[in-house]
């Protein structure tokens, strides 16, 4: 797919359509003849206007359900919903000034895409006038020009989902909320659509919440990130905060590929401690929950942060070379060391001059680059 490219739009003030969305302790208990499951627990979120969050975490997290009661396709057992300050708990869905795309697209079959598209819009009441502006701009913005009179089921995957973003745009939403929306595409399509998908979210202005599963795309595509487990908030920040300083051992893993090697921190100052790592005493970047001499700390070092060298001299290194794994741009290696086995990823090195399986090395990894957290 080639990206639609840049077009003047008609008046669409950002400020018209932009939300400021507050999720304040949001709750919802599941009840069935099984028991009770919290599926979302307490979640508290404040969704600057124009923003994009994307809600990310494993399967069963509750991001799906957090979506549906912003929507208003599910009611919340607790909690509230505001936006722009005022309550909306008791709006129904058609009536929330919001949008969504689904990973199914969720196109009427037996309708054109300009019917489609239109669809909101004439459910709103809007004259001819005003209509054929808005679909002239969605149609442009969206890059589906020419394919007003096909029917969804003579367009790709990719062409389908942009008239579902088209469709949703045109009622000007102040949230849009996208519910996985790409995972039907193949890898290559899913790529030139996030970017899509981002660029037209920034060009509206439009307050926004993705959920998936794909820590990827939501490294790639968000303001923030909102990374939930078991119904609960483990962090919300910037991609880069998320990967860097991750709040629990569950964040870094999740995010990315991390060695945790248990280290007791000796004493900690201004959010740096001491600790004593394979043998190396160093100073580390710490989490604000993590204790001096508290058990249980773990640090975390990214695979690509470390480097490997080769003990020659007979010396004794760090660890023994267990595995090594070569992926085109990048060797991983599996060190064996009294830390534990640890991945070290390697960029750059010829394959031909790949360290072989019972190499004795020496392991280096900048401390300014690990975290020290715990498991909660
Ligand atoms: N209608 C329902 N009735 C009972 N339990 C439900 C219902 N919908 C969801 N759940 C449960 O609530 C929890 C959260 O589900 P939810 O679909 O929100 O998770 P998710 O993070 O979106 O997962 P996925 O990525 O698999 O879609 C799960 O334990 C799920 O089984």
């Amino acid at each position: 797919m080639t990206a639609a490219p840049a077009v003047p739009l008609p008046a669409v003030s950002a400020e018209a359509s932009t939300g400021h969305l507050q999720l304040d302790a949001l709750t919802k208990q599941f009840t069935s003849r099984s028991g009770t499951v919290t599926a979302v627990d307490a979640v508290t979120l404040d969704v600057k206007p124009g923003e994009f969050i994307t809600l990310l975490g494993p399967s069963g997290c509750g991001k799906t359900t957090t979506l549906r009661m912003v929507a208003g396709f599910e009611d919340a057992t607790g909690g509230r919903i505001l936006l722009d300050d005022k309550v909306i708990d008791d709006i129904p869905p058609q009536r929330r000034p919001m949008a969504m795309v689904f990973q199914s697209y969720a196109l009427f079959p037996h309708m054109t895409v300009a019917e489609n598209i239109s669809y909101g819009l004439r459910l709103q009441k809007r004259t001819k006038e005003e209509i054929a502006t808005s679909m002239r701009m969605a149609l442009t913005s969206m890059n589906l020009v020419g394919l007003e009179e096909r029917s969804p089921h003579e367009l790709s995957g990719g062409q389908q989902q942009r008239v579902a973003l088209a469709r949703a745009l045109v009622v000007q939403p102040k949230v849009l909320l996208f519910d996985e929306p790409l995972s039907n595409l193949d890898a290559k399509l899913r790529d030139a659509m996030r970017a899509e998908i981002r660029r037209i979210q920034k060009m509206f202005g439009i307050t926004s919440i993705y959920v998936t599963h794909d820590q990827d795309e939501a490294m790639s595509m968000s303001d923030r990130i909102v990374v939930m487990n078991k119904g609960k908030v483990e962090q919300v920040a910037t991609p880069g905060e998320i990967y860097a300083r991750p709040a629990s051992v569950f964040v870094a893993d999740f995010i990315g590929r991390a060695n945790f090697i248990e280290a007791v921190p000796e004493n900690i100052t201004d959010g740096r401690a001491t600790v004593s790592v394979l043998g190396r005493q160093m100073t580390v970047p710490t989490h604000p929950k993590v204790a001096a001499g508290s058990v249980g700390a773990y640090l975390m070092v990214r695979p690509e942060t470390a480097a490997l060298t080769p003990v020659t001299d007979g010396g004794n290194g760090i660890g023994v070379v267990l595995r090594s794994t070569f992926h085109g741009p990048s060797i991983d290696y599996e060190v064996e060391t009294t830390g534990g086995t640890i991945t070290v990823t390697e960029a750059g090195r010829d394959p031909q001059d790949a360290l072989s399986e019972g190499t004795n090395v020496d392991l280096a990894f900048d401390p300014e680059r690990a975290y020290l957290l715990t498991r909660e």
